[in-house]
């Protein structure tokens, strides 16, 4: 089909309006199926018995197939917090105040908050996208979060995450009443009633429980009739970071950057990718499950298995981060181990 001339469209900051998303998701590469077939070849030669390291196996077999190389190796893990701020919060929406989004960039760039301590345990670097936190979305209750211009830009400012020659990326977040954010959006991909998609984010009571649910109640109605759209769902329902999340796991698959998925919210900004293609997440993984119900819900809904469940809530990426461990050490067995035969050790009958 024809395209409109690009003068018929509305300038953009980005140059990247949802037209050109929508392209990228439209020739977003496959995994490497002679990668694939190498990492088997091998796996079957490994000192141990067949099958014996579970999911690691899976898991090396994974970073292969997207890293479009084998062996896999990971050297260069690097977890991305985008941050953002929310107008919805003057709906009591969450346990603490607004403001605790900057002063938590304050405690990432000083070394004090627990996804420091995470990163530097696993030699992981970390790199903290400020989006104007200091300057919150209006309210989704009554208004669109981002036009498409800044919904496109920051995507666009998301895919940065990928720079420097990194090897696995994992996205989180850091955004007071972003997991409102997240039920919004889920109960707009996914239907269901709000009461399904909130829980206590950073441990709100009951009534605050019940104001989430009457606050992705209300967002749901303000943009009831333009949702159908997933990138409209996005942009309106919102959360910069949200957007930028979706930018970085699309421009990793380009650049055949495998993706490790933190809690609740990062996974909402990626099934906004999933329901535009259900195999946009393929070269993602989800890092844990989080202790916010509707997390396990929405992993249900993209056939994800999680890594690990800790009974963590945090987001700021760090059940991701605590995932990159176990694929470390994936990619370490599968790389470094010793076949039979070097080992001199019998194979089986
Ligand atoms: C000190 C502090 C550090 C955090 N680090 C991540 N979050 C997490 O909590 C927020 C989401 O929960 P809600 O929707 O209930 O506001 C996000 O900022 C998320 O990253 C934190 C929250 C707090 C208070
Ligand atoms: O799972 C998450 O992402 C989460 C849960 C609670 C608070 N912030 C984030």
């Amino acid at each position: 089909m024809a395209r409109s001339p690009d003068a018929a469209r509305p300038a953009s900051a980005s140059g990247l309006p949802f037209d050109d998303i929508r392209a990228l998701l439209s020739r977003l590469p496959g995994p490497s199926a002679e990668a694939v077939a190498a990492v088997r070849a091998r796996e079957a030669e490994l000192v141990k018995p067949t099958g014996a390291l579970g999911r690691l196996e899976d898991i090396a077999e994974w970073l292969a197939a997207w890293q479009g190389k084998a062996p896999p190796h990971v050297a260069r893990p690097l977890v991305a917090i985008f941050a953002g701020a929310h107008g919805v919060t003057a709906k009591g929406v969450s346990a603490y105040p607004a403001e605790v989004t900057s002063q938590m960039l304050g405690a990432f760039s000083g070394g004090g908050a627990a996804i420091n301590q995470i990163c530097a345990s696993f030699d992981i670097g970390l790199k903290v996208f400020d989006l104007a936190s200091d300057r919150p979305t209006p309210d989704i209750t009554e208004r669109a979060a981002m036009s498409e211009q800044e919904c496109a830009a920051t995507m666009a400012y998301g895919m940065e995450a990928i720079a420097g020659g990194i090897d696995l990326l994992v996205v989180g977040e850091m955004g007071i009443g972003n997991t409102t954010v997240a039920a919004a959006i889920a109960c707009a991909l996914y239907g269901g009633e709000p009461e399904d998609w909130v829980g206590r984010g950073t441990g709100v009571d009951k009534a605050g429980l019940k104001r989430k649910a009457e606050a992705v109640r209300a967002a749901l109605e303000t943009h009831k009739g333009h949702l159908g759209d997933p990138l409209e769902a996005l942009r309106r329902l919102g959360g910069r970071e949200l957007a930028a999340i979706a930018g970085a796991i699309v421009a990793a698959r380009m650049e055949r950057v495998p993706v490790v998925i933190d809690g609740y919210v990062a996974t909402a900004a990626a099934s906004v990718l999933h329901a535009l293609d259900a195999s946009a997440l393929d070269h993602c993984v989800a890092g844990h499950r989080s202790a916010e119900a509707a997390h396990g819900r929405l992993l249900e809904r993209l056939e994800m298995k999680p890594l690990l469940d800790l009974g963590m809530r945090l987001g700021e990426g760090s059940g991701g981060a605590l995932a990159v461990a176990v694929i470390k050490a994936a990619a370490a067995c599968h790389s470094g181990m010793a076949t039979f035969s070097e080992a001199a050790v019998a194979n089986r009958a």
